[in-house]
């Protein structure tokens, strides 16, 4: 009897057209529940594209995506986005932070309106990443990195089953992009796949797994190219 339990996300052959032709032609990818993985690539590559796969925004026009073991494809609408309401917690690029909220409010906000249920998750969460002195601060007071850094915090506090970060780092200094990675590399530790874009080879190297997307294509990034990167 195999007991081992299905990998937080299996995607294969996943696939999307826009009307236009353009879109994502292949992805396989497996990520383990706690992985860390980059996804890598340039500007029209299909990145975008792959997270509003993975985060069930978009349906694929091929191929097949699971989630923890359900078939993603064979779900009705409704069936979807509770899942993705329960099971994927995305930081988007513009963070989407309301500004008149504490941070704390921001991050019990990921649970609905009612943001006094969610009080103790949402602080604790925030103490169990480091900010706990941030809590009470409004999103206006915060700096950058620290805003980066409650947007990823919103992101888990549900503990989903996946995190998808698109370009988590971006405009920050390696020392602030370097915090905003251990506060994802926490939510992995409290068992959360994390799939991040990123452009920034050393925020993909910090990751257990790299990918590169090349018109459309996922492919995984050889070691050694990696390493060399790296190294340069
Ligand atoms: N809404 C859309 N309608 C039509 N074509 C689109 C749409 N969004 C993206 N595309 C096309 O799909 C391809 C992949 O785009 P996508 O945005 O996924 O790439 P990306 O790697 O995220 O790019 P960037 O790094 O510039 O954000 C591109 O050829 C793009 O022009």
């Amino acid at each position: 009897m195999n007991t081992a339990s299905p990998p937080a996300v299996a995607a294969e052959g996943l696939a999307f057209s826009y009307a236009s032709g353009g879109g994502l032609t292949r992805a396989d990818l497996t990520l383990e529940a706690g992985a860390m993985a980059a996804v890598e690539g340039p500007s029209g590559s299909g990145k975008s594209t792959l997270l509003a796969l993975l985060g069930l925004i978009l349906s694929p026009s091929a191929g097949s995506l699971h989630i923890t073991g359900t078939d993603t494809g064979a779900l009705a609408p409704a069936e979807r986005d509770l899942l993705r309401q329960r099971s994927i917690g995305i930081v988007l690029q513009d963070l989407g932070l309301l500004p008149f909220l504490s941070a704390w409010e921001n991050v019990a906000a990921a649970f609905g309106p009612r943001l006094g249920r969610h009080r103790t998750a949402a602080r604790d969460l925030l103490g169990d990443l480091g900010m706990a002195q941030l809590a009470d601060s409004r999103v206006t007071e915060l700096s950058g990195g620290q805003r980066q850094r409650i947007a990823v915090a919103r992101a888990a506090v549900k503990q989903p089953v996946l995190i998808l970060a698109d370009e988590p780092t971006s405009g920050l200094d390696p020392k602030t992009a370097n915090s905003v990675m251990n506060s994802l590399r926490s939510c992995a530790e409290r068992g959360s796949a994390v799939l991040i874009v990123t452009h920034d080879s050393t925020v993909a190297g910090a990751c257990d797994q790299r990918y590169v997307l090349d018109e459309g294509v996922l492919s995984t990034a050889h070691k050694e190219t990696a390493r060399k990167e790296n190294l340069a």
